[in-house]
């Protein structure tokens, strides 16, 4: 059997490349198209119907009219359809994996470990579908009682990144999807393929159409796309992953019609190691963290400050075990880290690599290019760690979304937290010491929505996730809270005749 695609799937009709609007594949009403590319080879593989702003309004008058019915549907019958996707999702695992590689660029065995993560969502959020609750009070003024009532909000998008495209559709569709709204998604013009996937699993699991619609959209379009949703009078709730500044012109877009808005943007992330901390855990929480998908994850380690007493040795193993990962593309098996998903993270990185060298740091270990080492396509950058780094370097102060590590060298625990928060993202922080008395006061004192103490993955469909500052607001996964983004609650004050 041959593939139309660089691979071949165990179920090759599970991948459509046409959008997914009311449980049908439909092109744009132009009629173009955009490309997508493998980022390992820089090739085109595939290509999907350029939505604009004009195709929006059929798409959310979709949604609207399937809301009408899916918020009336019983929660248990909610659970179950979660409960049936989340099957599919895992019978077709495979597909799914290579499908990913191929998009984004990571190895195959992250992928995998992504549809793991992601299928958390789908069983948490069938389990929170039932447990919807409101509640009834008695109040100070006679024969009265108070009800809470909660709803669903109404239609929601979902405006999704690239670099984890199942994992963030899943979390944010599995909440919206228990609370009874009906969702269109926005997949990054880079992986599209994935979250179509994912729609044609959810049509075989019986969500009715027009409950998950896919609009699939170029770079070009997307902030008109993405605009035009944010300020459509019938979507009531935008939940947005990615950069700060988008995410501040998204917030802007959706205050015009006061919608809530759930923002996941940008970490620039701390990952501090005390010299009495077990060093092997830090150093394999390191190169777990940060190596994971070359470094493009917004709860990456991006500034890793290692206690004096520690810093040579500490900086030697790590030298020494990011020597053995193996650069190549995602399907082959014996690669360890993939390409860049995108052209335009090389030059960045190569940016962070030249400043903090022009400001005397120096390279320990890698800084070239994919060209550099003699590949002639797809978008690799060597894992590289710089040492001698300071706070004043750009790749201290910036998200650098690349295989590169800056190591700082600190003294005292003061010094080290006035660093750590010396930024204006607050999204997750890191922290490694045996000392009971230190854990809770870092845990304090940290401006971070997420801190993993002595471990670098704290993420998971149990616990809420979202940062502070200007990493945004709202939680995503988690008891009570994610759920409750796609919520409205009414109060009901009831008289009561002849009562107390
Ligand atoms: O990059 C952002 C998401 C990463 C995660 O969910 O752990």
């Amino acid at each position: 059997m041959t593939s139309r695609f660089p691979f071949q799937l165990k179920t090759p009709d599970l991948l459509k490349t046409e959008a997914f609007v009311n449980g049908a594949w439909i092109p744009a009403s132009s009629g173009k198209r955009f490309d997508v590319e493998d980022p390992g080879t820089g090739e085109t593989f595939a290509s999907c119907p350029d939505f604009d702003e004009s195709d929006i309004e059929a798409v959310v008058r979709s949604s609207q009219e399937a809301f009408q019915h899916f918020r009336k549907e019983n929660p248990r019958s909610r659970a179950k359809k979660l409960l049936a996707w989340d099957h599919l999702i895992r019978q077709n695992r495979d597909d799914l994996a290579l499908v990913l590689t191929y998009e984004a660029g990571k190895p195959l065995a992250e992928a995998y470990g992504e549809i793991d993560y992601a299928l958390g969502f789908t069983w948490w959020f069938a389990g929170e579908a039932e447990r919807v609750r409101g509640n009834v009070s008695t109040p100070a003024a006679p024969n009265r009682r108070v009800l809470i009532v909660k709803q669903p909000i109404g239609v929601a998008a979902a405006l999704v990144p690239w670099n984890f495209p199942i994992a963030m559709i899943l979390r944010k569709v599995g909440a919206a999807l228990a609370a009874g709204c009906t969702m269109i998604a926005k997949p990054s013009p880079e992986t599209p393929l994935t979250c179509l996937i994912l729609a044609n699993l959810a049509l075989q699991a019986g969500f009715a159409p027009g409950v998950f619609n896919v609009v699939t959209t170029s770079l070009k379009n997307t902030p008109a796309v993405a605009e035009a949703l944010c300020k459509h009078p019938n979507v009531k709730k935008v939940s947005f992953t990615g950069s700060t500044p988008i995410g501040s012109l998204i917030a802007k877009h959706c205050a015009e019609s006061l919608k809530k808005v759930t923002l996941e943007l940008g970490g620039n992330c701390p990952f501090i190691i005390f010299d009495d901390c077990n060093q092997d855990q830090a150093l394999e929480a390191l190169l777990t963290l940060k190596w994971r998908h070359a470094g493009q994850a917004c709860i990456t380690a991006n500034r890793v400050y290692v206690q004096e007493g520690i810093y040579e040795e500490f900086l030697a193993k790590l030298v020494e075990r990011t020597k053995t990962i193996k650069l190549g593309h995602g399907a082959d098996p014996e690669t360890k880290m993939g390409p860049l998903t995108t052209p335009r993270a090389v030059p960045k990185a190569q940016a962070h690599i030249k400043d903090a060298v022009d400001g005397g740091a120096r390279v320990a270990f890698g800084g070239r290019t994919g060209s550099d080492m003699g590949l002639s396509s797809g978008y690799y950058h060597e894992p590289t760690i710089l040492r001698d780094v300071d706070q004043s370097m750009l790749i201290s102060r910036e998200e650098t979304f690349a295989p590169v590590l800056g190591l700082l060298r600190f003294s005292t625990e003061d010094q080290v937290v006035e660093w750590a928060n010396d930024t204006s993202m607050g999204l997750a922080s890191y922290c490694f010491t045996k000392s009971v008395d230190r854990t809770w006061r870092i845990m304090e004192n940290l401006e971070a929505g997420m801190i993993g103490m002595n471990t670098g993955n704290s993420s998971a469909a149990e616990s809420p996730f979202g940062g502070m500052k200007q990493s945004g607001y709202g939680k995503e996964s988690g008891k009570d809270v994610a759920v409750e983004e796609y919520l409205v609650s009414k109060t009901v004050t009831m008289t009561l005749e002849n009562h107390y």
